[in-house]
């Protein structure tokens, strides 16, 4: 892979497909790891003379604008960080992108609203896809990829663009695979990997060779109630993703062939209702064993006995890779699951990795110091998707 060194980009329109993806409430944005995380990359090119135009996804709307999924605030934040005006578009590829991206002088920046807002960025067809690439590289000469959290999504901006411009990949995406790379080649053991979240559909897939590779798989978070449904337990009105309990009972199965320690929840905060986020209301949840979910309650948090185990499952770890909050962390009657993980994690003389928007998000905003961990990867899907060994579309699309 290239790298911006082997760009020539003074007085060029340089395109950087960031990840920008941020926890927003309302238009405050609550926690800036990933704008921080490519501010480097941005400023370098700025210092270079180069013309810079930042792109990303934040959310998912549903291929139209929508106000709620704008990326002004990520903008304004930009600004801030690097000390400079930051010109925002407020479309993608529209009059609005044409005249601010002509506007920019050597040296400035402009962001485009977010690339979601247009259906062919996430289109599985390759010709609408294709054609949104298209109007994206009209705006450009050069291309970087640093969106490191985004570059499992066979995205026009991720995968299709990079082929239509001389690319290079953005410190970032170098910095992440640098690190995540150690973990796919002697690891030291045992290597535990904790799993969590709310993105269940996307992620149970990676566990199919997660089972190969770590010694101990602990499972929280909105992922958890696939697997205790698989060994024959009632999840209320949990999280569940009820077409996959036969492949949890393969990966269930298998672990126990290989050995591999698969540790489930054994209770779990429950409720009736999903807490308020805005006000954070008390919520007043009940502990329950995992084997006795009321029909009429959502698990949100692992309880205080699975902190208490999950703690004593990582203190021995040799490396830990983490993605996923073990529960509903915003909330702070929920934020319990995810505090003991992350200090079970430092307590551990293990190598440690945080994967994820939203973990490594929980980790600054829960009061964890971000630099007592091994590293902090902007991207969670991505970084399990690395480790599973498969080939990502947004990494392949920057080979030369
Ligand atoms: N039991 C649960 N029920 C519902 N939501 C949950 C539960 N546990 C955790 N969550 C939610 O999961 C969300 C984070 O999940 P997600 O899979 O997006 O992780 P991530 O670290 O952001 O990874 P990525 O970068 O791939 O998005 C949080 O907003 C949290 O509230
Ligand atoms: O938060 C993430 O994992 C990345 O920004 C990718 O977002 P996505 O899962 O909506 O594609």
């Amino acid at each position: 892979m290239k790298t911006i060194d082997d760009l020539q980009v003074a007085g060029q329109r340089v395109f950087v497909r960031a990840d920008l993806n941020v926890p927003l409430d309302g238009t405050t944005i609550t926690d800036d790891g990933r704008i921080r995380a490519v501010a480097p990359t941005i400023a370098k090119l700025v210092e270079r003379g180069a013309k810079v135009i930042v792109a990303s996804h934040l959310g998912r709307p549903k291929g139209a604008p929508d106000p709620a999924f704008s990326l002004a605030p990520a903008a304004r934040r930009l600004g801030e960080i690097l000390g400079q005006d930051v010109a925002f578009a407020t479309d993608t590829v529209g009059d609005s992108a044409r005249s601010v991206t002509e506007g920019l002088a050597d040296g400035q920046v402009a962001v485009l609203e977010n690339l979601r807002f247009n259906a062919g960025e996430t289109s599985k067809d390759d010709a609408e896809r294709g054609a949104f690439a298209d109007q994206l590289a009209a705006l450009a000469d050069l291309y970087v990829g640093d969106g490191f959290g985004a570059v499992h999504r066979k995205h026009a901006s991720v995968y299709d663009l990079p082929q239509r411009l001389p690319h290079a990949a953005g410190d970032l995406i170098a910095a992440e695979v640098a690190v995540l790379k150690k973990l796919t080649e002697n690891v030291k053991r045992p290597y535990v990997v904790a799993l969590g979240g709310a993105k269940v559909s996307d992620k149970l897939a990676v566990i199919d060779q997660l089972v190969e590779k770590a010694d101990r798989i602990l499972v929280g978070g909105g992922m958890a109630y696939t697997f205790l449904k698989a060994k024959g337990h009632e999840v209320g009105i949990s999280l569940l993703q009820e077409d996959q309990v036969p492949v949890c009972l393969e990966y269930l199965a298998r672990a126990e062939k290989r050995g591999v320690e698969f540790v489930l929840p054994v209770d779990v905060l429950v409720s009736a209702e999903f807490p308020d986020l805005k006000t954070k209301a008390p919520a007043n949840p009940d502990i329950v064993a995992a084997d006795a979910i009321p029909a009429d309650k959502e698990g949100l948090d692992i309880g205080p006995k699975t902190r208490e185990l999950y703690a004593a499952k990582l203190a021995d770890a040799g490396t830990v890779f983490w993605n996923g909050p073990m529960g509903v962390f915003e909330h702070p009657d929920y934020a319990g699951g995810t505090k003991a993980v992350a200090q079970g994690l430092l307590d551990s003389d293990a190598f440690t990795v945080v994967g994820g928007g939203d973990s490594a998000a929980a980790v600054r905003l829960l009061g964890f110091d971000e630099n007592a961990f091994g590293h902090i990867s902007t991207g969670g899907g991505a970084s399990l998707e690395y480790l599973e060994g498969k080939t990502l579309p947004g990494l392949a699309a920057l080979e030369d």
